[in-house]
């Protein structure tokens, strides 16, 4: 369960006289759902909320909670808990090509280096990626990093995923690959997309705008409200 308390982000001003600037106000959520999607339009909030829930951004206000653990006094609980998917494979891939990665994600669970190396060979044939298994991360398309980092980030088996944008890179076949990986997960999930398509897996579709919670609820909705919002024009 992830719980938001009257959450605030507030960016402090420069010394050049700019104001402090509030990326999330006062936000309170509880989301005991398996699939929860967050959506909205570019620089609403959506990367500041899901950022909040392993503690990679600090609330300036009120309190985040996963499975009881708050991200502020107990960031480390809360990261061995979650494991978070970037848009952007490169921020999490950290090894030089996809087998080593998988396996520094094993390093803590599966102490027998030669398992370990065998374990992460059958993660990456798992998801049709055994043949670039020794391929430098750089010579990967976007897609195939972004399903490398997937790999690498469920080898811990962590009990919730945050995926900010996990789509974006992904062709068709990949994408339907993913929602089905996505739906099949037995960990809670709670992404950001810009594909309405993807939001409406979700079990549950929080829209953000200006850094505030706008509509939450079904998916049908949401995505309405949604794009009612973004409708431009008469
Ligand atoms: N450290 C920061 N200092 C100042 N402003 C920031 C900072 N981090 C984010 N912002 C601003 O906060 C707003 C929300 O950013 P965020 O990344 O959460 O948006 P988003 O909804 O994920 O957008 P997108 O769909 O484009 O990825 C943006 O206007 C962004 O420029």
């Amino acid at each position: 369960m992830i719980e938001l308390e009257g959450v605030s982000v507030v960016v402090p001003g420069s010394r050049h006289g700019q104001p402090d600037r509030t990326l999330l106000g006062d936000v309170s959520l509880r989301l005991p759902e398996h699939r929860v999607c967050v959506i909205g339009a570019n620089g609403s909030g959506k990367s500041t909320l899901l950022r909040l829930l392993n503690g990679m951004r600090q609330p300036t206000a009120g309190s985040v909670r996963v499975n009881g653990h708050s991200t502020v006094d107990e960031v480390r609980a809360v990261r061995a808990q979650v494991g978070f998917i970037f848009t952007d494979p490169l921020a999490q891939l950290l090894m030089s090509t996809p087998i080593e990665d998988v396996e520094l994600s094993l390093r803590s669970t599966v102490r027998n280096r030669r398992e370990r190396t065998r374990l992460a060979q059958r993660l990456l044939d798992e998801r049709n990626l055994g043949h670039l298994a020794h391929q430098s991360i750089y010579d990967l398309s976007g897609g195939e990093r972004q399903l490398v980092a997937l790999t690498s980030v469920l080898a811990v088996e962590p009990h919730v995923v945050v995926a900010d944008e996990p789509t974006t890179l992904l062709d068709l076949r990949n994408r339907m690959a993913l929602r089905r990986t996505f739906a099949e997960l037995p960990q809670q999930l709670v992404y950001s997309t810009h594909d309405m398509d993807v939001a409406a897996d979700a079990q549950r579709v929080v829209v953000v705008d200006g850094g505030r919670v706008v509509a939450d609820g079904p998916p049908v909705e949401s995505i309405a409200f949604y794009e009612a919002a973004m409708r431009v024009g008469p």
